[in-house]
């Protein structure tokens, strides 16, 4: 483990990348800030004056009014005072603005890449990504670089101001307040704990994301486990995640109480020294004596905001190496190739001697297949046994080991597989749909009216269902299709995929929740189609394989003719 700090090569790729993102405001927020310090540090030092008047000392300001009615020069540095507060106010008025937009546009800024890296990723790199990491880095993880940000600003803030009003202390009694600073700093530098709370930021990405995963389990496996009162196994198993989370934050939160009870000691304890020292030992004048008193008093709040500040920063900067990750993880396999407008030739599509294994096996291998424009095929075998792998390398989702990919006998490199999904409907056992109307979802991204909307809906045997609804095409649709039935579901997302008028028809027991009767006339009314697309349909059941041209099985990632059927 690292003996710094803090991770600088972290840190460093945070400020390079906030430095992007600010680009001029970042400048600007600094002068804002400078200029915030400078303005408060003059009214201070107009407070000289007005005490050396109040208590009617000599020095060198009492000696600039020498004849002066001192009733007017007390309301005239009051008024000098005022205005330089005033001054104050409005740029920390626009400084704050302008670095809530620095904030703001930096997450935002980190989110919009990584969704867009997201949209454009190949299909083989989201498999490989826990979707629970996608989640924490997009939700979790981004609250906490919001944070990190805030923390980073306060620290901005707090460090130049101490920095100002600290020159300032220093040009008033150089000797007394630079060994009160140089203390402050060794002080501060040895209580510091920005290491220990660097590791606990790490740390709670860690049970972050394994609280996400458990609430996934825990939702995803309620329903079994309640059938079978094993819900208190998945509770367990949440509950760890919470607890880890819990004393993390537990750690954090006494290690902050720890810091802000030594500084409020210290404070107090320097705060004498500064009254004993400089009055009975280094003679200091009174006003310069209370001035520096005042400096320090109003120094202390920045400077426990700054020491909180810096363990904060340390603790949400992780978030930043947690984004950073994902962002590497989804580079590194690159985007997919960009949908580039071309035409797919008509014809056949094949895949020729295609090998497509993954990493911990499984896959498929020695795979030729060619199905004819129109052709209805099912596709059986066991579960594993590389069905689901074979619709990918179809749908170009895919790139196969070795082997190709052909339409028409043109063979579709990275670059042309987008164009070919334009002609392609993948419907899924659990299809998803979005929390909108049952237009929207049916329609999709097609601009057709509601005419082919209902054609749609009646091909699949849906068109009923939506009529009994309250507001027809206009209802609206929980998010993941509830209340409809797994049956209803598939019918809406078999509807969708029609509209899109394919060629390749891939069905990935995705009538698996439709009674037989119902498959078998949905089967017949896709037949119908004019245009026909081809169909391949994985399925496990054996009562409606009559109405294929021909049944394949898929064993142990190998591809075999089943048994001819002839077409209805
Ligand atoms: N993304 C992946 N990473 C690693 N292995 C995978 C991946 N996807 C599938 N596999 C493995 O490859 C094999 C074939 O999986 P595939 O999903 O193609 O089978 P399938 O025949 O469709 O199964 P099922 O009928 O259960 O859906 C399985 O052993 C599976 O565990």
């Amino acid at each position: 483990m690292s003996r710094a700090p803090l991770d600088t090569a972290l840190l460093a790729a945070f400020l390079r990348a906030l430095a992007e993102s600010a680009r001029g405001r970042g400048a600007l927020s600094v002068a804002a800030i400078v200029g915030g310090a400078l303005a408060e540090s003059v009214g201070l030092v107009l407070l000289v004056p007005v005490l050396q008047v109040l208590t009617g000392r000599e020095g060198r300001v009492a000696a600039w009014f020498e004849g002066w009615n001192p009733d007017g020069v007390l309301l005239l540095l009051l008024g000098g005072f005022l205005v330089a507060m005033t001054l104050r106010a409005l740029i920390l008025y626009a400084r704050d603005r302008l670095l809530w937009r620095v904030e703001d546009e930096f997450v935002e800024a980190q989110r919009g890449r990584i969704m867009a890296r997201l949209a454009s990723a190949r299909w083989a790199t989201l498999v490989s990504i826990r979707h629970a990491e996608i989640q924490n880095v997009l939700s979790t993880e981004m609250a906490r670089l919001a944070m990190t940000m805030r923390f980073f600003v306060q620290i901005a803030v707090g460090a130049l101001l101490v920095l100002v009003q600290g020159g300032l202390a220093l040009y008033m009694a150089p000797v007394l307040a630079g060994s009160l600073l140089v203390a402050v700093a060794i002080a501060g530098a040895a209580f510091s704990g920005l290491r220990h709370a660097g590791v606990l930021g790490h740390d709670f990405t860690r049970a972050s994301l394994n609280q996400l995963q458990a609430v996934g389990n825990l939702l995803s496996g309620l329903k079994a486990a309640l059938a079978q009162n094993l819900q208190s196994r998945f509770a367990r198993e949440f509950e760890q995640a919470l607890a880890a989370a819990r004393a993390n934050r537990r750690g954090f939160a006494r290690r902050q109480a720890r810091t802000r009870m030594v500084f409020a000691i210290g404070s107090a304890a320097c705060a004498c020294l500064v009254v004993a020292i400089g009055s009975l030992v280094l003679q200091v004048p009174t006003p310069v004596l209370i001035l520096l008193v005042l400096i320090f008093a109003r120094l202390a709040g920045p400077i426990a905001t700054l020491q909180q500040a810096l363990q904060q920063f340390a603790y949400h900067l992780p978030a930043f190496g947690a984004v950073m990750a994902l962002d590497a993880q989804l580079e590194a396999t690159g985007a997919g190739a960009p949908a580039v407008p071309q035409d797919v030739p008509e014809g056949s599509v094949e895949l020729r001697e295609v090998r497509l294994r993954y990493v911990g096996g499984g896959g498929v291998e020695h795979v030729d297949l060619v199905i004819a424009p129109g052709e209805r095929v099912a596709l059986s075998g066991a579960s594993g046994s590389g069905k689901t792998t074979l619709l990918d390398a179809l749908a170009g989702l895919m790139v196969p080991d070795s082997g190709e990919l052909r339409v028409a006998g043109v063979v579709l490199d990275a670059a042309a597989t987008p164009a070919w999904r334009e002609h392609v409907a993948y419907v899924v056992q659990e299809p998803y749909l979005f929390r909108d109307t049952v237009r929207a979802n049916v329609a999709g991204e097609s601009a057709c009216g509601d005419g082919a909307v209902w054609e749609a809906l009646e091909r699949v045997g849906a068109a009923a269902l939506v009529r009994r609804m309250e507001r027809g095409l206009d209802t609206v649709i929980g998010a993941g299709g509830t209340p409809l039935s797994g049956g209803e579901r598939q019918r809406l997302a078999l509807a969708r995929a029609l509209l899109r008028r394919p060629r390749l028809l891939m069905l990935d027991e995705a009538t698996n929740a439709i009674d037989l009767p119902s498959e078998r006339l949905l089967l017949q009314r896709l037949a119908e189609i004019d245009p026909r697309p081809a169909l391949l349909m994985v399925t496990h059941r054996r009562d409606n394989l009559d109405l294929f041209d021909r049944v394949l099985e898929m064993r142990e990632g190998r591809l075999y003719a089943e048994s001819p059927h002839a077409a209805s």
